[in-house]
């Protein structure tokens, strides 16, 4: 397997140069140069299977042939052993034909877990190889950061730095951060919002001398190797309801568009997806893009699902390129309009063609409290604000269909916990920590506060770098 830049321009790659490249020198997302397909056969003898021999199947054909089979297997069971669920992915039942995507039973409570925890691993696997060290850089809105710091902390031939928005995530996600004592996990919090961060870490990207000065690599799910892990996900839901002798429709509670763009390679691979539904928050740029073709930057605004609170959907490029019948130019210069300018119109031809598989929904925060109120009165469950919003699309998608014989899978991308004072305030109740986060508040805090400024955020890794190794 090949892959190539959004932007076009940027030298094909092999899996591993996807994964150590990260965002590719000309500025775009590598995608895979063609999809495998997976027959109905090969969707049918997955059923019954456990997790990671379904990830196994789902994403050989994408790491070929870098990885060798027996490698990479113990990669995947060593990764999914770390899930207090076997199943890394339960279902629930929420009600008639409305199923919910546990998808945080992973070592820090969010779907992050689910690719961080492969690809920690697949880091440590090619480093080793290489004998080569890097330095891994990533933005959060909250919990992207703490997957990877759990995913890399302690590991010899990497250091991570961590940018989030100050102020703008959960305590509980902050702590998960900023409590790792390891020598080799910095945490900055950046005076902005995520999308500031994110804006550094591609300038950072986009800075080749800085780049290869201090071997970058991401985290963030601008790394295909991030979203191939979620794939997987998709495909053992839908296998285990039926698929693909029926289809299957998914709710995707939506910032970066990464969890949801997974959906859709899903599909691409041969998954019977008849809709995926974008749920956004208040920051709804992908509802509106959806629904009226204006992609148009605005301001961010803090809601009580801050691992949202998005407005540049990095992942929306993968999507525009296939869109755009994979023509790089044509991507570069949209992209090129957006920084200029904070906007751009999909063409009509390109949001029909959207429109076949992606419907989209805004839901506000009354509408997300409610939400969790209503879940936990019907079925005394506590979901966190994220799931909350999805459930409300879910619900409003499955009262429009005319049709409500497909089954509807929300994503559930985080753990209640990590939300507590709004899952209390919606429903009285306060979801406990779990047991190997107890004395998370007892914690020692580690993190540096600087502003949105890209100078002082490169001389501080610099400085850092040179300090943590003179420790080793
Ligand atoms: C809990 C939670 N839900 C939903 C999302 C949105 O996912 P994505 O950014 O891949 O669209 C995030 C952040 O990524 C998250 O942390
Ligand atoms: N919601 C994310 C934001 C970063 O998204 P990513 O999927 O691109 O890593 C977070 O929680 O940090």
């Amino acid at each position: 397997m090949r892959y190539i830049s959004t932007r076009g321009s940027a030298e094909l790659v092999d899996f591993e140069g996807a994964l150590m490249t990260g965002l590719a020198r000309d500025g775009g997302l590598y995608v895979p140069e063609t999809w495998p397909t997976f027959s109905a056969d090969d969707l049918r003898a997955m059923r019954g299977l456990s997790y990671p021999e379904i990830a196994f199947r789902v994403m050989k054909p994408f790491v070929s042939p870098c990885i060798p089979d027996e490698d990479f297997k113990k990669i995947i069971d060593e990764s999914y052993a770390t899930f207090v669920d076997h199943s890394v992915a339960p279902l629930s039942q929420l009600g008639p034909n409305l199923w919910l995507m546990e998808l945080y039973h992973g070592p820090t409570l969010a779907f992050k877990d689910v690719a961080m925890q492969v690809l920690g691993r697949l880091y440590d696997y090619v480093l080793n190889k290489r004998d080569k060290r890097i330095t891994v850089v990533g933005a959060t809105s909250g919990d992207t950061g703490s997957a990877a710091i759990e995913a890399i902390r302690g590991r010899s031939r990497a250091s991570i730095f961590i940018m989030h928005p100050n102020n703008r995530t959960s305590e509980v996600q902050r702590r998960q951060m900023t409590t790792v004592d390891a020598n080799n996990v910095h945490n900055i919090a950046i005076e902005g919002t995520f999308d500031d961060c994110q804006n550094l870490l591609k300038a950072m990207f986009n800075d080749h001398d800085f780049r290869d000065e201090i071997k970058i690599s991401g985290v963030n799910s601008i790394n295909w190797a991030r979203i191939m892990p979620q794939m997987v996900y998709y495909v053992a839901a839908a296998v285990s309801l039926g698929a693909p002798d029926r289809t299957i429709n998914f709710t995707v509670p939506t910032g970066n568009f990464g969890d949801i763009f997974a959906g859709y390679a899903a599909k691409q691979i041969g998954l019977p997806i008849d809709k995926l539904v974008i749920a956004s928050n208040l920051n709804d740029i992908l509802t509106r893009v959806m629904n009226t073709g204006a992609h148009t930057l605005g301001e961010v605004h803090p809601t009580m699902s801050p691992s949202m609170d998005i407005q540049i959907s990095s992942n929306f490029e993968r999507l525009l390129f296939d869109l755009y019948d994979r023509d790089g130019k044509a991507i570069a210069d949209l992209m090129n309009q957006l920084t200029e300018t904070g906007t751009f119109t999909l063409g009509q031809a390109q949001r029909e063609k959207a429109l076949k598989l992606f419907t989209a929904q805004r839901v506000d925060e009354e509408q997300t409290l409610k939400t969790i109120e209503k879940v936990y009165q019907q079925s005394e469950k506590l979901i966190d604000p994220h799931t909350a919003v999805g459930v409300e699309a879910a619900w409003r998608e499955q009262d429009a269909a005319t049709d409500k014989s497909t089954p509807m899978v929300t994503l559930s991308t985080a753990h209640p916990a990590k939300f507590p004072d709004n899952v209390e305030k919606a429903t009285g109740t306060r979801p406990p920590l779990p047991q190997h986060m107890l004395d998370l508040y007892d914690r020692e805090e580690r993190f540096t506060v600087l502003p949105n400024d890209l100078e002082t955020v490169t001389t501080h890794i610099r400085k850092t770098l040179a300090a943590e190794s003179q420790t080793v």
